[in-house]
């Protein structure tokens, strides 16, 4: 029997709940309004895609976007978890891409209706190794970049989230329990663009991880 390895959570099939809107210049530079309340969606677990393998553009988005975010790793299950005792519940973290169509997204919205096919489809969720928990002391204060094609199209930190790694745990397992090998995506910072078949992205976390891959048509 094999045993399973947290630090391989994406074979697992738990869930990646993911935050929206979470930084204001980004909420800005698609004309949202700053959120109250998180904006919680979810992508099935076969979004995940590793390094090696192309990120596919949907055949049916001329407008795939990049979004890069910090993955946090939960380590231990939970229902209504404290804010006080949320980090105990964290594993690791991981770099993300929550790859968005966002034609679709802007039609989903005008028409009031989910995001599923702009947010959840195949190669949707590009993630880097596990990181431990040790590595990044204080998730509260790390530098997140992305480069398309070698410039700089994101940067920034999440000492600019709105709602902090705690206040998500404890607010999303209020309603959906946590479970261990589950993904939380905390948002993007401003500067998603668009890429195309062929694109290289390459993006990091200071210091901790850098990760690279390529864009690939879907057949
Ligand atoms: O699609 C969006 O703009 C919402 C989102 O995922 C984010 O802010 O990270
Ligand atoms: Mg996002």
């Amino acid at each position: 029997m094999t045993t399973r390895n947290i630090t391989r959570f994406w074979e697992w099939g738990r869930k990646i709940i993911c935050i929206g809107r979470n930084y204001a210049d980004h909420a800005k530079e698609l004309k949202n309004a700053i959120p109250t309340e998180p904006v919680v969606f979810l992508k099935p677990p076969s979004a995940y895609v590793r390094e090696g393998s192309p990120i596919l553009v949907p055949l049916y988005t001329s407008n795939l976007h990049h979004e890069v975010e910090l993955g946090v790793v939960i380590g231990k299950g939970g229902t209504s978890i404290p804010q006080a005792a949320a980090m105990e519940h964290v594993a690791g973290y991981a770099l993300c891409l929550d790859m968005t169509a966002r034609d679709i997204q802007d039609e989903c919205k005008s028409k009031g209706l989910p995001w599923t096919m702009a947010k959840a489809f195949n190669t949707s969720c590009p993630v880097s190794d596990f990181i431990p928990k040790e590595r990044i002391p204080d998730p509260s204060s790390v530098k997140l970049w992305l480069k398309v094609n070698d410039h700089l199209r994101q940067s920034g930190c999440t000492s600019q989230m709105i709602f902090s790694i705690p206040y998500l745990i404890s607010y999303i397992s209020d309603f959906i329990t946590l479970e261990e090998g589950d993904l939380i995506l905390t948002g993007t910072p401003k500067g998603v663009s668009s890429v195309q078949e062929h694109d290289e992205l390459q993006a990091g976390i200071e210091d901790v991880i850098t990760m690279n891959f390529k864009v690939d048509r879907q057949e």
